[in-house]
């Protein structure tokens, strides 16, 4: 696969280059500028800002590449200009590329209705780099359980991405956690994601559909 990557001097932009390492990267796109091997790639990555998203969308619109989109912190305009890309190629939006959080979501949409009548928080920690809260992931769970709820972040460290999900009445908690323990995951889930998008018909998909259809295939 030859790919192209947005933010690749940064810290998602070094992770990528390692879990792609039999891939080919043929364009580069940063702060500094743009790089390109002259050739075609077949599918684009983005982990940079959302500021970079008119750049992004123009040049997978020039080279009829895949996307994989992982930068958070999009607006509902940045959505749009998604799923207008999406009618030419096949685009895949996560806040998330962990097996683990793209799980949660699906038990969270299924079992959220329990807990109705009960107090529900999030509280998500990430390293103190970060730049947007609440996380993509946190608002991404909050959608999943179907009702808006209070949000908590903490900057601290080098923490790589924690989530906790924590549903209470007056005698129960019920907390679902999921820690990244290496931003790596991200990165192999990103490449999971980019293997499906290079051959796939043009649409929007989440990272939870590229992982139902390959438990399909199996
Ligand atoms: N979906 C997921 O699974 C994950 C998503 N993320 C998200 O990915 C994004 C990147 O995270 P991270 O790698 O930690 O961030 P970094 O700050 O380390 O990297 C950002 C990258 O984007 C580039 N960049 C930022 N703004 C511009 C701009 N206006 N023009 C050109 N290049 C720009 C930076 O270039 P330069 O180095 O030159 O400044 C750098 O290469 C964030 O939105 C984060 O939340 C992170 C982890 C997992
Ligand atoms: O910026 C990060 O580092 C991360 N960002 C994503 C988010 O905002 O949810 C995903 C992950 O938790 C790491």
């Amino acid at each position: 696969m030859r790919y192209g990557l947005v933010g690749s001097t940064g810290r998602m932009g070094q992770e990528i280059q390692k879990a792609f390492v039999d891939h080919t990267l043929c364009l580069t796109v940063n702060y500094e500028g743009s790089w390109s091997d002259g050739g075609k790639p077949d599918v684009i990555m983005d982990f940079s800002n959302p500021s970079c998203l008119p750049e992004t969308v123009r040049l997978c619109r020039e080279h009829g590449a895949a996307l994989v989109i992982g930068t958070t912190g999009l607006k509902d305009g940045d959505f749009e200009m998604l799923r207008e890309l999406a009618r030419q190629v096949a685009v895949v939006q996560s806040y998330n590329f962990s097996i683990g959080i793209n799980a949660l979501k699906i038990i969270l949409a299924n079992y959220s209705k329990f807990f109705e009548d009960w107090d529900l928080e999030i509280v998500e920690i990430h390293h103190n780099k970060k730049k947007d809260a609440p996380s993509g992931t946190a608002i991404m769970l909050q959608n999943a359980t179907g009702r808006p709820c209070p949000m908590h972040s903490l900057r601290i460290g080098g923490v790589p991405g924690d989530h906790n999900v924590i549903f209470s009445n007056e005698g129960e908690v019920l907390s679902f956690n999921h820690r990244a323990i290496s931003r790596s995951v991200f990165a192999y889930g990103a490449l999971r994601a980019a293997e499906f998008a290079a051959t796939a018909k043009p649409g929007l998909y989440s990272f939870e559909e590229v992982l139902q259809c390959s438990l399909k295939k199996s």
